[in-house]
């Protein structure tokens, strides 16, 4: 009798501890190798606990162990990140609204069913904690690796804010900064597959060292419609290229006024700016957010309205950004 018919359930019958699948069915294990009254496997470790992977470790060699004809079994474990894509989002310039986008988006993407985590490297003016309502939440750490802390809207994030003591002024230097966002990117993202990477606001050592190091699947660039901001933005764009990071598109934000009152939208900047530069430089426009109060009320006040039921703002944004993702669904723009 072929030996992998025993043994692949008897390897399936242990739950991943994350998902709680079977350990083949959540791609966790892969197919166990049998030789010579001698099974092998190899398991992705990835995002459990030093205890979890000790105990994941002895139940399947409890359930490999019980298949007649094992004579011993041999587990490897891998924490290689399974495909885990980073999305860079930047700007040319302070102000235009990238925090909140990337705040926004991370919640519209999570409600779409993506694994999404969020990383604020804003070493500026981090202020994802407060976006996201984590603020006064600490991560802890598995050992040498920082645990995310989870946001009531289910988004994992970790912020440079929460590396220091609130209210502590921070003055970071270029590899000490370096060295601190390396580490919100790899901590413990556990199952996360899709993270989002707040830069820091302009083209500088540090945007180059975090694209270097974490090679992003690709970049947004935010841009609000004036034209200083467009020339920023053309340099972010400018940026991106050279580091070989594909822009997914550009956002224009605080485009038009919607009144409070009436809900008329007006243009005080212009219309058309970001879309006809996007357009010159062969760049997708994902599309345009308004300058909305209830956009900056809601959101500063940790209430992402990308959470609220019926988002028609940030969702359609989430969409494309998944469509880009899936190269197996055309981009619908
Ligand atoms: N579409 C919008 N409508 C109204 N207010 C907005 C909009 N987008 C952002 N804001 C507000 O503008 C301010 C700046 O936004 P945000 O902090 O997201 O910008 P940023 O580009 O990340 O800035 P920095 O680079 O300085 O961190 C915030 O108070 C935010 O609420």
């Amino acid at each position: 009798m072929d030996m992998t018919e025993s043994l692949s359930p008897a390897l399936d019958s242990v739950a991943d501890p994350i998902s709680g699948k079977g350990l083949i069915a959540s791609g966790r294990a892969a197919e166990p190798r049998f030789d010579n009254g001698t099974v092998s496997v190899v398991i992705d470790v990835t995002g459990l606990s030093g205890d979890a992977r000790s105990k994941l470790e002895a139940s399947v060699k409890q359930a490999l162990i019980a298949v007649p004809g094992v004579e011993t079994v041999r587990v490897a474990m891998t924490a290689e990140k399974r495909g885990r894509k980073i999305i860079a989002i930047g700007s040319g310039k302070g102000g235009v609204g990238k925090s909140t986008l990337s705040a926004n988006l991370a919640v519209a993407l999570k409600r779409m069913g993506k694994k999404v985590g969020l990383v604020d490297a804003d070493i500026y003016g981090p202020s994802q904690s407060r976006l996201l309502s984590t603020e006064g939440m600490r991560p802890t750490a598995q050992g040498q690796k920082m645990d995310p802390v989870i946001s009531p809207f289910g988004v994992p994030m970790l912020s440079m804010a929460q590396l220091v003591r609130p209210g502590q002024a921070i003055a970071w230097r270029g590899p000490m900064a370096g060295n601190a966002l390396g580490q919100l990117v790899d901590a413990e993202w556990g199952d996360v597959d899709l993270l989002l990477l707040d830069l820091p606001p302009g083209t500088g050592d540090v945007q180059l060292t975090m694209v270097q190091k974490f090679k992003p699947a690709g970049a947004i660039i935010v841009s609000t419609p004036q034209d200083l901001a467009l020339i920023d933005a053309t340099r972010a764009i400018d940026f991106f290229n050279q580091s070989q990071v594909p822009i997914i598109g550009m956002i224009e934000n605080m485009a038009g006024y919607a009144c409070p009152h009436c809900g008329e939208v007006s243009d005080p900047f212009g219309q058309g700016g970001a879309q006809a530069a996007a357009v010159s430089m062969q760049l997708p426009f994902l599309g345009r957010v308004p300058l909305d109060i209830g956009i900056r009320t809601a959101s500063d006040a940790g209430r992402p309205p990308a959470a609220e039921e019926g988002d028609t703002v940030f969702a359609p944004f989430a969409q494309k950004i998944a469509d880009w993702l899936n190269p197996a669904k055309p981009a619908s723009f």
